[in-house]
């Protein structure tokens, strides 16, 4: 049986008197990919700012592989990986040297370029942050969430305005992080990838949780209540012409 390694109890966080998280439970299991999925403004990004350590919370609690985040966030930030801000990539330092920086902020010393090869950026190692395509800076950004071998990674909307191919590129990076044994929490926009890449997703509407389960369940569920879709759908999509007809390589390494 697989272990939480995330449990969130009765998650409470207002802004004044605004309650954007309201009581919202759940457990994420070790080695899984749990989306956090909802409309914009439900409270998603708060909620994995919490437990990235970065945001406080109003109330209830925080508990990350067995340590609870009121007495050590400490210890918690060593072994979570969480996507920097682009404001924290000093604009003079090139990829390899942005990752020697980040490492040394965690007193660790890691190969910059096996790293980066990890995310297919070998070639871009002495370009800097500001002379790469959105692709390339999503995968940079995932690298250096990987700097201190994290247990558990955050991704919040890794694949928003990337061309299809990044996005599935991105699919699997992802998948290839997991399969390390890394648990990784994503927030999308994207019911596709929601459905390709997570093995289970809460929806988040209003501050609450109304519903977790894995993707296919929801959806057999769905159909069992008698929903149906109102076209008939082809066996392909526009998607499907884009990547056929232009291939499926990484385009902008
Ligand atoms: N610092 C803040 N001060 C006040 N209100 C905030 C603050 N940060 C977020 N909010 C509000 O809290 C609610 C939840 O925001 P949050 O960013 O968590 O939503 P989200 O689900 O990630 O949305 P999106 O899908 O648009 O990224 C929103 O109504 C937002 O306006």
């Amino acid at each position: 049986m697989a272990k939480p390694i995330i449990q969130v109890n009765n998650l409470v966080k207002k802004y004044n008197d605004f309650t954007a998280v309201n009581s919202i439970s759940f457990e994420v299991m070790q080695g899984e990919i749990f989306g956090l999925l909802g409309p914009n403004g439900a409270g998603k990004t708060t909620t994995l700012e919490i437990m990235e350590t970065l945001r406080e919370k109003t109330s209830g609690s925080v508990i990350i592989n067995g340590v609870d985040l009121d007495s050590d966030p400490d210890s918690i930030k060593h072994i979570i990986g969480v996507q920097l801000q682009s404001a924290g990539y000093y604009p003079n330092l090139n990829l390899s040297e942005l990752i020697e920086l980040f490492s040394g902020l965690y007193g660790i010393s890691v190969k910059p370029i096996e790293l980066l090869e990890k995310v297919a950026l070998v070639d871009k190692a002495k370009a800097k942050y500001k002379e790469l395509s959105g692709g390339q800076k999503q995968r940079f950004s995932i690298a250096t969430t990987l700097i201190n071998q994290p247990k558990i990674i955050f991704l919040d909307e890794p694949t928003t305005g990337l061309d299809p191919q990044a996005r599935r590129n991105l699919w699997d990076l992802i998948q290839e992080i997991r399969s390390s044994g890394t648990t990784i929490v994503i927030t999308t926009h994207y019911m596709d990838e929601a459905e390709v890449l997570c093995d289970r997703v809460a929806f988040i509407d209003a501050g609450k949780v109304i519903g977790i389960d894995t993707p296919d369940h929801f959806i057999d569920q769905l159909v069992a209540s008698g929903f149906e879709r109102k076209k008939e759908v082809k066996k392909a999509n526009l998607e499907d012409v884009f990547i056929t007809l232009t291939g499926k390589e990484w385009r902008e390494s």
